[in-house]
């Protein structure tokens, strides 16, 4: 049966502070699943509640997938995973075809046609295995949640994309292009939990051994996915910002395309030719409604610059964009120059 968390009768923060016991104790339940993950957690619960995509990038056994099936699990809805392959054309994410015991014809729905309204997690592996063409069928689903087949529009409301790019191969594998990667709310580095006790017990607690077993920690449906658009709307509406944290948002936004302006200057860099293109409208409305949610996840209705501060790297640090001389140091300039912008404006 679906629990409807909106009532006639509930105001406004009485919605928001159950719909926030619901995110905490989801978060809380996929911790106890995934060890040593837990701000990487902070920022998924984040994405779900902004209605954001997410771009995860790690290593292989990472428990990538561990992790999104205990979300799934928790946001109820349907779960699908898809691995990308040099092979994988557009049309495999829309249906199948194959002979059937009398060897005729069939057309069966694909990945994305087959859960329809109730797809909520969409798991794209190695989405750098995948060419072109079917990267810009994910960004139409991305961005309009619909996909056109069999002359009809199917709607896909509630999902939400989570791709993964292998960080060790490079082999064979399709860069995404910047208007991909800008469709994604967050890009997240995953990597070993960075602690001995919790290495220890990957290794040695069987509990960590069986995935099935393990995501049963997390209660299925706890969140009613098809009630997550609404509530994000509502979080946006509540949530607000003073005239002083816009101002301190816009030059964030100006330091992105100008951070010599800033005082920001980095060593070895000519900061006038540093930057290929800075954030676009997007990304910054991205970080303001993501700050929002962070803000009401930990309870509050003003929004604070160390909102905008915690969400600030796994959004801005994809969005932006280094002219080619200076392509090759991207690892070493990019979280330098975010962490010279954030320290460098002064927060109101
Ligand atoms: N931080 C972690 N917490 C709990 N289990 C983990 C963690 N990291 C890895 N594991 C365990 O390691 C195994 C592999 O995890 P999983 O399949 O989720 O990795 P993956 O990153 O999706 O791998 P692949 O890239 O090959 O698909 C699972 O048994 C999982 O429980």
């Amino acid at each position: 049966m679906r629990r409807s968390f909106f009532t006639k009768t509930m105001t406004v923060e009485h919605q928001l502070a159950d719909w926030r016991n619901q995110a905490l104790t989801l978060e809380n339940q996929v911790n106890q699943t995934v060890i040593g993950l837990n701000p990487l957690v902070r920022h998924l619960i984040t994405a779900v509640f902004t209605r954001g995509h997410i771009l995860l990038e790690g290593n292989v056994g990472v428990g990538k997938t561990t992790l999104l099936r205990a979300l799934a699990r928790g946001l109820g809805g349907q779960y699908q995973r898809i691995e990308g392959t040099i092979d994988l054309m557009p049309s495999d994410l829309i249906y199948y075809t194959y002979l059937d015991r009398n060897a005729k014809p069939c057309v069966d729905p694909g990945p994305l046609l087959t859960h329809g309204d109730q797809l909520s997690t969409f798991f794209f592996n190695e989405i750098n295995r995948a060419r072109p063409q079917v990267h810009s069928l994910l960004l139409r689903v991305m961005a309009e949640r619909s996909v056109s087949a069999f002359n009809t529009e199917f709607q896909l409301p509630y999902v939400q994309v989570f791709a993964d790019r292998n960080r060790v191969e490079r082999e064979e594998t399709f860069e995404l292009p910047a208007a991909a990667r800008d469709r994604f709310l967050m890009e997240i580095k995953i990597d070993p939990p960075n602690d001995d006790v919790l290495l220890d017990q990957l290794m040695f607690d069987p509990r960590y051994h069986d995935v099935d077993k393990l995501i049963e920690n997390v209660e299925p449906g706890l969140i009613a996915h098809y009630q997550l658009n609404d509530i994000a709307q509502l979080i946006q509406q509540a949530v607000i910002a003073s005239p002083a944290l816009r101002k301190y948002a816009l030059a964030l936004w100006k330091a992105t395309s100008n951070p010599q302006q800033f005082g920001i200057n980095l060593a070895d860099v000519d900061m006038p030719q540093l930057l290929h293109a800075g954030v676009s409208p997007r990304g910054m409305s991205y970080l303001i409604r993501a700050a929002k949610v962070r803000a009401w996840l930990q309870n509050r209705t003003a929004l604070f610059p160390e909102d905008l501060q915690a969400v600030f790297p796994v959004i801005m640090m994809h969005r932006l964009f280094l002219n080619p001389s200076y392509a090759y140091r991207k690892d070493e300039i990019l979280p330098q120059l975010v962490s010279g912008i954030l320290n460098q404006i002064a927060a109101p």
